[in-house]
């Protein structure tokens, strides 16, 4: 009788509190729906802010909607929810410390469904796929990796001096060149000779075709997936032309590499390589495990690496050309420590800090991916009393945080000299000053897997350009300077315009250090 009343009260207490937690969750999720959605323009009923998007330069829009709304503004875009963070600490707060479910990527079913970028680890979902290959990235880009590629890439660099050496006019190509030929043997050793090399060609050409296709994300088909099941003609001529050539591209970016590289694994000729070493881990036989992984992720180490390296060493010779002090102050800095005696090295980094402020300077002046790339949250948050939907699109506005007169003054001028203190000629770093390199990479889970890479390609370029040149602006025959264009284009990855430079190598002693 005790027991059956003891079970009867057991009973009892269960049932209670699982009602209790019931109507707790339902008053917690009810608080929660009530919590504004993050202030913003008002858009219209059931369009949003679609009319008020900008086509152009988003990032300065979206940077003036945060001096009205705060950091943290919120759009809709036919009932979809888009969360712009225009500051470190908000962007830090939700995709680094909760990164969990803060990194994930946006659905975007015109690249994904219809535009083969179903497997690119940019686009992926949070998810095992996307756990992989981020693991096969790693594995080939992470600092003690990075030792194999190193001398590839300073014999890369040498190459890429000598080429401006023998045609300086063609800087632009050879810069292309460079940034390919050290991720191409990187992922699949292959050997790049020429900035005509079809390799380099195929995937310029395929950059160019995604850009064309205007802002990933935001074509009617990714808004209302359901436009994707209407024949493609009905965007024009030029949209079919262009997923056509897209599609093609990546499926030959992707498979024509991977394919040379499998074939001489499989008759023991494979160059050391990130491909070579994960069919090493997973052929089976004549099977290989995680094939399309594998053939991704080394597709969109160059995909995503070569565009973005290129850019920002179109600015550094930019800013080079248009801040002529700048540029003395670390050919002396390098004079001082080589006496002309020889060519820089990756030793020679920790001793070269002025160099390391213009490289830091460079990612903030004129950032890479001025809008990074869009996260997707997966799960309901809310964040300084506000309401953070499930499956919002959110974007970090890299250019407003790194363009803040707070965080930097003046921020429009090239100054290296703003993250740092000389005492008696010693240049140390200050640690008040935000490294732009800890934003310039992205957030979190995301982070970018090639950043050490990046970081050596671009520096041993640079140090090797300075070593060697003087790089000037070119004068119209009236000896007036011609300025290159800052006006950067549109695009996931800004891109300075055509731009003309001169560069005078500085003496015959660092002109015969490069040939020998
Ligand atoms: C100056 C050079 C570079 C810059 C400024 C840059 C910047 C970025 C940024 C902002 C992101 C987005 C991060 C996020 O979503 O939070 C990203 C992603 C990525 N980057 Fe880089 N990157 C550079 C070079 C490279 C290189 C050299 C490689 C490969 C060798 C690379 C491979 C990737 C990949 C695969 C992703 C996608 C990661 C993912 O979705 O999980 N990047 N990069």
């Amino acid at each position: 009788m005790l027991d059956w009343i003891q079970v009867r009260v057991g009973s009892f207490q269960v049932v209670a509190l699982v009602t209790a937690l019931v109507v707790f969750k339902k008053i917690l999720d009810r608080l929660q729906d009530r919590l504004p959605f993050p202030p913003g323009p008002k858009g219209i009923p059931w369009v949003g802010n679609v009319l008020q998007m900008p086509l152009d330069k988003q990032w300065m829009k979206f940077a003036d909607w945060a001096k009205i709304y705060g950091p943290v503004v919120g759009l809709k875009l036919f009932g979809k929810s888009i969360i712009l963070l225009d500051d470190y600490e908000s962007a830090s707060d939700l995709l680094d410390s909760r990164g969990a479910i803060y990194s994930s990527r946006p659905d975007m079913p015109l690249a994904n469904r219809y535009g083969g970028f179903s497997h690119a680890l940019t686009t992926l979902p949070y998810g095992d796929l996307f756990h992989l290959q981020r693991k096969f990235m790693n594995r080939a880009l992470n600092p003690s990796a990075m030792n194999l590629w190193l001398p590839m890439i300073a014999e890369n660099a040498r190459a890429f001096a000598l080429n401006v050496l023998e045609s300086p006019d063609k800087i632009r190509q050879f810069n292309r060149m460079y940034a390919g030929s050290n991720i191409l043997m990187m992922a699949y050793g292959y050997k790049v000779d020429s900035p005509d090399d079809p390799w380099i060609l195929r995937a310029h050409e395929a950059t160019q075709t995604i850009e064309s296709l205007g802002n990933i994300g935001a074509h009617p088909i990714d808004i209302f997936p359901i436009l994707g099941n209407l024949p493609f003609r009905i965007w024009g001529k030029d949209f079919l032309t262009n997923m056509a050539t897209m599609k093609r591209l990546l499926h030959e970016m992707s498979w024509i590499p991977y394919n040379t590289v499998k074939q001489q694994f499989f008759t023991g000729s494979a160059p050391a390589c990130m491909v070579t070493s994960l069919l090493e881990e997973n052929a089976k036989g004549a099977e290989v495990q995680n094939e399309t992984s594998i053939i991704w992720a080394s597709m969109m180490a160059y995909g995503a690496g070569a565009d973005t390296t290129v850019a920002a060493l179109d600015t550094f010779i930019i800013a080079m050309m248009l801040n002529p002090n700048v540029q003395k102050k670390a050919q002396a800095e390098i004079d001082n420590l080589l006496q002309g005696e020889r060519l820089p090295a990756l030793e020679d980094r920790q001793s070269l800090p002025y160099l390391e402020a213009i490289l830091k300077e460079v990612h903030r002046w004129q950032p890479v991916a001025p809008l990074g790339l869009p996260h997707a949250v997966i799960e309901d948050d809310e964040y300084k009393g506000m309401h953070i939907p499930a499956g919002s699109m959110i974007i970090f506005n890299l250019w407003s945080m790194l363009h803040n007169s707070k965080d930097y003054p003046d921020p429009e001028s090239f100054n290296p000299d703003r993250y740092i203190r000389e005492d008696d000629g010693k240049i140390t770093f200050r640690k008040d000053v935000r490294d732009p390199e800890d934003l310039a990479f992205g957030f979190g889970r995301r982070l970018c897997p090639g950043r050490h890479f990046a970081s050596a390609s671009l520096w041993l370029a640079t140090a090797m350009l300075l070593a060697v040149f003087d790089i000037s602006l070119p004068v119209d025959e009236d000896g007036n300077p011609i300025l290159p264009d800052l006006d950067y284009e549109n695009g996931i990855v800004s891109h300075p315009k055509p731009y003309k430079c001169v560069l005078k190598p500085r003496s015959e002693h660092s002109v015969e250090s490069l040939s020998s």
